[in-house]
């Protein structure tokens, strides 16, 4: 976590600073010219004949307060014939005229302007559509989860979805004030045009020279402060991380209870202070400087232009209307200099957006490329597993750890059994899952079904033969419904097996028992939403999991399961469990002996390896390991609650439930 004085720098920060020329180039190509180019890819998105309509009516935006000039300057120039010859005289009518068509064209200027803003609403609207599906389908591409437990790739994301989590600065906006651009150059290049014609042609080439340095100024200011942006996302996370904490209900118990309000609301401060103070030196550094310079650098180059104006007019070269028009580009254009607000914050936030969500895409490849993510070569074959799923000499390491949590792992899960797998917090059995699932893919070693290496098989196909409740299953803010045929999301829902796997998880009576039965929201965020409590929770997924047994999963898995079941309904969970699991196979990760004695088969595992495997009975009596932890845990229920190590012979008095539900 990071603090004052210990910032925490990102990829971009860890770059080194270009040393040469080419260096400068090439970064320069990287931060402005290729984001650029990824913007103006995304326009065609938007419909061909609207982007052509939005650029055509900003050029002419952008050229009739030009003409708007050269009518009042000629308002300016009909003004003294218009005095000396009085109303009704033609130089009267002549500036009435003029004036009329100015006022014409103010007009044309405001309703086009309007139209503009909705036309560029409708683009923004379009293309911020397309790219959010992109980006969604993006981020629930990769087909492991490596990528998305790695820091770097959470930095990315962090970025790439920033300008899409607000309602500004998204791409698509960028995407308008890229076309507004067409705007500000076709009239700085009109105004040159008039400055060169009117006034002489290299004082028009200083007036562009002029505000070309003013607009580098400032949009190249822009992107290097953008730099700090990225330096800092790691800052801005935890600052953002800690004030949701006090916005969430869960965290607001312990909160209270550790007493943690206090240090809560300086750490908070502390972070965001540092974050604002680093970006206040940066734009400091960033603006100032080249700011003064460059002001000095163009009010020479301007004033300039206007004393050359002056003298032509004084010696007779120039009109008064030459005179009028040309100090009027020359101020209009070095007013071109500036910052554009209708494009380069969009842009520049966008460009960040694209890059970032460009690398996401790029290290999703790698990943796909590195977890043997290509098309699937092998059918998996009906009724599998048949024989058995095993683990074949599997090594494995976390991307970016240097140990192993599985060294040279061998083990069998028979087919039609339930197998119980043991060890110590952090011996792998979560691990375990992941890779039978191909959430990660062995580093060394294969996992095999039925002999076929799984990583033949198309990863989505595959994990539709499981049916899996992790410890950290998801609560979705969806209906109780919803919550329980997500179990099988690829077959359409089914009312009646939902209702009869909440009824085998025991949970159907008290979901019926709410204000909208089924269709309640498990959310309290939602008008007549209910909160469950944790042991509710945990029998959801259990639906989840019974749910997608019934659309056809083959293989159940079972990470902890009932750690929020009272004993008791633990007891009866299992009972049931292995009643209606029979003839399946199964995975069963738990601490409680009371579970775990009752699989077919166990297996413990310790330093990344097997180390016994039996059944219950067995591996007690050969006074292991297995024995050890079951002595243990035995000796803490001692004389009270014996049933979690004891289960048998509670077994005998409790007999299974004949609701047919999990729990009492
Ligand atoms: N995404 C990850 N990146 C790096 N290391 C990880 C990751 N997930 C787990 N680990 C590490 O791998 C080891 C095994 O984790 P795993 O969750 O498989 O253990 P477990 O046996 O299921 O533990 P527990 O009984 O506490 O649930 C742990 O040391 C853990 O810190």
């Amino acid at each position: 976590m990071s603090s004052e004085g210990g910032w925490h720098t990102s990829g971009a920060a860890r770059r080194p600073r270009p040393s040469s020329l080419r260096d400068t180039w090439g970064r320069w190509v990287d931060e402005a010219v290729r984001p650029r180019l990824r913007i103006a890819r995304l326009l065609p998105s938007g419909g061909p004949g609207l982007v052509l309509l939005l650029a055509i009516l900003n050029i002419v935006l952008g050229l009739l307060p030009v003409a708007f000039l050269i009518l009042t300057s000629m308002v300016v120039g009909h003004v003294p014939a218009a005095v000396d010859g009085g109303v009704g005289s033609t130089g009267w009518d002549r500036l009435m005229r003029v004036f009329l068509c100015a006022a014409g064209l103010f007009l044309l200027i405001q309703v086009l302007g309007q139209l503009g803003n909705g036309l560029g609403q409708w683009l923004r609207r379009r293309v911020d559509g397309v790219l959010r599906d992109e980006a969604m389908a993006l981020l629930l591409r990769p087909v492991g989860i490596g990528p998305l437990e790695d820091q770097r790739t959470l930095d990315e994301l962090s970025e790439a979805v920033r300008s899409f989590d607000r309602d500004w600065g998204t791409p698509g906006q960028a995407c308008v004030g890229t076309l507004a651009l067409l705007a500000r150059y076709s009239q700085l290049l009109a105004l040159v045009v008039i400055i060169g014609a009117m006034v002489a042609w290299p004082a028009g080439l200083a007036v562009a020279m002029t505000t070309m340095l003013f607009r580098y100024g400032q949009r190249g200011g822009l992107r290097k402060y953008n730099r700090v942006w990225q330096e800092v996302v790691r800052s801005e996370r935890e600052a953002e991380y800690l004030h949701r904490l006090t916005t969430i209900d869960v965290p607001a118990k312990e909160i209270r209870l550790f007493g943690l309000s206090e240090w809560l609301a300086d750490r908070y401060t502390t972070v965001s202070l540092a974050v604002q103070e680093r970006r206040a030196r940066a734009r400091r550094r960033v603006y100032l400087t080249p700011y003064l310079l460059l002001t000095s650098i163009g009010l020479l180059l301007a004033g300039g232009t206007l004393v050359l104006a002056g003298y032509l007019a004084a010696t007779g070269q120039v009109s008064l209307t030459a005179l009028a028009l040309g100090i009027q580009a020359v101020i209009l254009a070095i007013s071109l200099g500036g910052y554009y607000p209708e494009a380069d914050t969009s842009t520049q936030m966008a460009m960040l957006s694209l890059s970032a969500l460009r690398r996401l895409r790029d290290r999703f490849d790698e990943s796909a490329a590195e977890h043997r993510c290509g098309p699937a070569r092998v059918t998996i074959p009906a009724g599998t597993p048949r024989s058995a799923l095993t683990f074949d000499r599997v090594v494995f390491r976390y991307p970016g750890s240097r140990s192993a949590v599985l060294d040279g792992i061998d083990l069998e899960l028979p087919a039609g059994r339930c197998t119980a797998v043991v060890g110590v917090n952090g011996a792998g059995k979560t691990t375990l899952v992941k890779l039978l699932t191909r959430l990660y893919e062995p580093t060394h070693g294969s996992v095999r079904a039925d002999g076929l290496d799984i990583a033949a098989f198309d990863p989505v196909l595959w994990r539709r033969q499981f049916a899996v409740i992790f410890q950290d299953f998801v609560r979705y803010e969806l209906t109780a419904a919803e919550n329980i045929a997500l179990g099988a999301s690829h077959v359409p829902p089914d009312r009646a097996v939902v209702l009869r796997a909440a009824q085998r998880a025991g949970i159907a009576q008290a979901l019926l028992a709410l204000p909208d039965g089924l269709d309640t929201p498990l959310s309290r965020a939602y008008p007549g939403g209910t909160e469950l409590s944790g042991g509710e929770w945990q029998r959801m997924a259990i639906a989840r999991a019974l749910y997608a047994v019934e659309a056809g999963a083959r293989v159940l898995v079972l990470d902890e399961p009932t750690a929020a079941l009272d004993v008791r309904a633990e007891v009866t969970f299992f009972d049931r469990f292995l009643e209606l699991t029979q003839g399946a196979t199964s995975l069963l990760i738990s601490h409680r002996f009371s579970s775990v004695r009752r699989a077919d088969h166990i297996v413990v595992v310790d330093g990344g390896r097997v180390v016994e495997r039996g059944p219950h009975d067995e591996l007690v009596a050969a006074g292991g390991h297995y024995a050890q932890l079951f002595t243990l845990q035995a000796q803490q229920f001692a004389g009270g609650l014996d049933i979690a190590a004891g289960g048998g012979a509670n077994q005998g008095r409790r007999p299974v439930d004949l609701r047919g539900e999990v729990g009492g």
